[in-house]
């Protein structure tokens, strides 16, 4: 009986893995392009904007990340299987409104400029930048643009299979099966015990960006920044500070539009709304239910105060611990404060 269930369980396995992988010739494709430098594309940049990128520049971007972070080099990725696995992790995000491949992208390019400009890839190693770097890549795979509480609400397969961080287990889940399908596995070369590594912070990196896993941790970070005041090469030694650096760290780079300059902060808002007002007339008129205000069309209005109090309960308490972390990070902090006034304007306007 386990056997037959071991049988039907791989055979799951490839037929998922059949449709998620990317097709070998977009993967040829793409391994032929010739890639620009960080400074072409801007990665370095805390203010990027992805705006004015092609799909095509997204993937030849990432690349770009890995062959400056020594990734290629340092882990023997074949380049030809690296391809054809930023194809598959691209391929697996939906065509949602805000939750889709760009704030993947985007999310895994601020986590590349905060790592480099800080210095902070010396404290985390080379393996567990590998993690953070694909963790970031692939923590919202396949996002249905509905959040926790909608999968419990509308008891979705999801929700039957993990009760608490529901969507981030299934990021997860789906970050394993590409990482793990033919021509798509970019650790093939990694030792066993870096596997493991590799793996277990990645499960660690996508599971804190479940903003709930966030709260939980953040007195504890909140408490060492403020007696440390900086992240000195001792960090590096402590396994439990580097684990709950890397856990903020997630957090910072998946809100950071909210850093980025007004422009840019305007219009992701925009789209987060656009996922949001969704879930609420999913909840009205599939589930029959009342949406809770930030989810209400009817309550768009409402949108910019909403924003002041997202600014002032979860996004300044990070990233002004952030600043005090490094000053290269500053700029985030003060750009965070502009765009709270530019919320204050429009809430005053309404
Ligand atoms: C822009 C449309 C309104 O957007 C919001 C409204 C309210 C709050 S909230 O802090 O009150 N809070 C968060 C925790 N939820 C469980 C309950 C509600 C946050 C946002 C918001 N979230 C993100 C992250 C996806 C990005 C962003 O720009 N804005």
């Amino acid at each position: 009986k386990a056997i037959t269930a071991m049988a039907k369980q791989s055979v799951t396995l490839d037929v998922l893995s059949y449709h998620a992988s990317a097709s070998i010739d977009d993967a040829q494709r793409l391994r032929s392009l010739r890639i620009p430098s960080s400074a072409h594309f801007s990665l370095h940049e805390l203010s990027f904007d992805d705006i004015d990128l092609t799909d095509d520049d997204t993937l030849r971007a990432c690349l770009r990340m890995f062959l400056d972070l020594d990734f290629i080099e340092r882990f023997h990725i074949d380049y030809g299987v690296l391809c054809r696995w930023l194809l598959s992790v691209k391929k697996n995000y939906r065509n949602v409104t805000y939750h889709n491949w760009r704030h993947a992208f985007n999310v895994a390019q601020m986590m590349f400029s905060i790592l480099t400009d800080t210095q902070w890839w010396q404290i985390f190693g080379e393996l567990e930048c590998l993690a953070l770097i694909i963790g970031c890549l692939c923590h919202d795979l396949d996002h249905r643009g509905t959040n926790n509480s909608f999968q419990i609400k509308a008891s979705s397969p999801l929700a039957q299979l993990y009760s608490t961080s529901t969507m981030e287990h299934h990021h997860f889940d789906q970050c394993l099966m590409i990482l793990n399908s033919p021509g798509n596995q970019i650790l093939a070369n990694l030792s066993s015990e870096d596997y493991e590594k590799v793996v277990k912070v990645l499960e660690d990196a996508i599971l804190s960006t479940d903003l709930a896993v966030y709260f939980s941790k953040r007195n504890a970070f909140l408490d060492i920044v403020s007696s440390d005041k900086t992240v000195t090469p001792a960090w590096g030694e402590c396994e439990e500070r580097r684990a709950l650096l890397r856990a903020m760290l997630m957090t910072a780079c998946d809100l950071a539009a909210i850093t980025k300059p007004w422009p840019v902060e305007r219009r992701v808002a925009a789209l987060v709304a656009g996922e949001f007002f969704r879930q609420g007339d999913l909840e009205k008129q599939n589930l029959n239910l009342t949406p809770i205000d930030i989810m209400n069309r009817d309550k768009e209005d409402q949108l910019p105060s909403m924003q002041v109090k997202f600014i002032d309960t979860i996004c300044l308490p990070i990233y002004e611990a952030f600043a005090v972390l490094h000053s290269s990070l500053q700029p985030m902090l003060d750009r965070v404060k502009s765009n709270r006034a530019h919320w204050i304007e429009l809430a005053n306007e309404a």
